[in-house]
């Protein structure tokens, strides 16, 4: 365990009475001062592990180590620790003031540390002349801000946040996104932060764990994420892709679609079946003779930034294509890519397996050409 780790899963897994398997062996570390994000479909059991983190539950095998020590049976007011909760658990009765300080009152400190920590927690989140407003009158990212105040005060060396942003309009949601990446590095201190939604996941955090079913699938920088996904589960959920079946003829060979690619990828079997990737992105538009692939352009969305156009192969496969340039639906195109640009994915690779072979690529060096 490296001396920034401040938490660590060692095999935990959580099975409830009635036989409910909600998470199982559970591994991962948590280093200081780092922005990270628990992404995965509603039910997978992220909720689960913070609430553990929290000690608000505790595992039913395997250890949690806060700071080297195991903390499976700590009671959470002894923990280092802070909760965010999806709906902020205000209490309503109080002002904005005595939310924040409710901690430091339990905690029976002097009157004037209470009133100068209270101050400062809500200069930090910008609310500096709000105390004596009453709850109910405060709009939902200012409610979120009182929020983060509340749990801010005590001085966490973990924050914990739990869908926090999932009850805000789309554009107050993208603004509280910068603004809690903002006080997670003016803080220096760990956030781990609980989402559903890729692009917030993306956008937001240092490393992401992709949960599914009560395991890690992957984790990783964002980039690592989205670039290299390790699985069809995580290619789907981290954006739109095109996903296909194919087979690795030998190192830097791929064939799918009846046709053989160069590619980048090697250490596989030959002859092994595979799963190819290309992200709408990394696909081009060129004509039916110099194209890798023909397609039938089907539908054109106009997303803003780019067109999102539909194509189907002579097998009746979709390929997304993400474009700033035009495409007619009903016309025969050709669509390019770059060997870069094809991820090959095993089927059932453990983590340290793909982790190990994408090492490979940087030493091995790439296909030449
Ligand atoms: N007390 C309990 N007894 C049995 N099963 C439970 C209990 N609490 C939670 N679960 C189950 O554990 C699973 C994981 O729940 P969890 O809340 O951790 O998921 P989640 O990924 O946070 O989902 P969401 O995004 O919907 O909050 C769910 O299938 C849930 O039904």
């Amino acid at each position: 365990m490296g001396d920034n780790t401040i938490i660590r899963f060692d095999g935990v897994s959580k099975r409830y009475e009635d036989g409910t398997v909600v998470l199982e062996n559970i591994e991962f570390e948590v280093e200081r001062g780092k922005f990270y994000t628990l992404l995965g479909p509603s039910g997978c059991g992220k909720t689960t592990i913070l609430r553990m983190i929290a000690g608000f539950t505790e595992p039913t095998g395997g250890s949690i180590y806060f700071n080297g020590q195991v903390i499976n049976k700590v009671p959470a007011n002894k923990r280092q620790v802070n909760t965010v909760f999806q709906d902020y658990a205000l209490f309503p009765h109080l002002n904005v003031f005595e939310n924040v300080a409710f901690g430091l009152r339990i905690k029976k400190m002097k009157k004037d540390a209470v009133t100068a920590k209270v101050k400062e927690a809500l200069q930090f989140v910008n609310l500096e002349g709000y105390e004596q407003r009453s709850i109910s009158e405060m709009s939902g990212g200012q409610k979120q801000r009182v929020a983060i105040a509340r749990a801010l005060v005590n001085e966490p060396e973990v924050l914990l946040l739990d869908e926090p942003l999932s009850a805000l309009d789309l554009k107050l949601r993208t603004e509280m996104q910068y603004e809690l990446r903002e006080i997670q590095q003016r803080l220096g201190i760990t956030f781990i932060f609980v989402t559903h939604d890729q692009e917030e996941a993306l956008a937001m955090s240092d490393e992401i764990f992709v949960m599914n079913k009560g395991k890690i699938e992957q984790s990783g920088t964002p980039n690592d994420i989205y670039d290299e996904p390790i699985n069809r589960f995580v290619a789907d959920f981290i954006g739109e892709s095109n996903i296909v079946p194919g087979r690795m003829i030998e190192d830097f060979l791929v064939e799918f679609n009846g046709k053989r690619f160069h590619c980048v990828d090697q250490g596989l079997r030959d002859n092994e079946s595979i799963e190819v990737v290309i992200r709408p992105e990394d696909l081009e538009l060129t004509t039916v003779e110099k194209g890798k692939l023909k397609v039938r352009v089907d539908t054109q969305l106009f997303r803003g930034v780019h067109y999102e156009i539909s194509c189907y192969d002579d097998s009746g496969h979709e390929w997304l294509v993400h474009s700033t340039r035009k495409a007619d639906p009903g016309s025969e195109i050709g669509l390019d890519f770059e060997p870069e640009a094809i991820h090959v994915m095993r089927f059932g690779e453990s983590e340290e397996d793909f982790d190990r072979r994408l090492e490979g690529y940087e030493e091995g060096g790439v296909y030449a050409g």
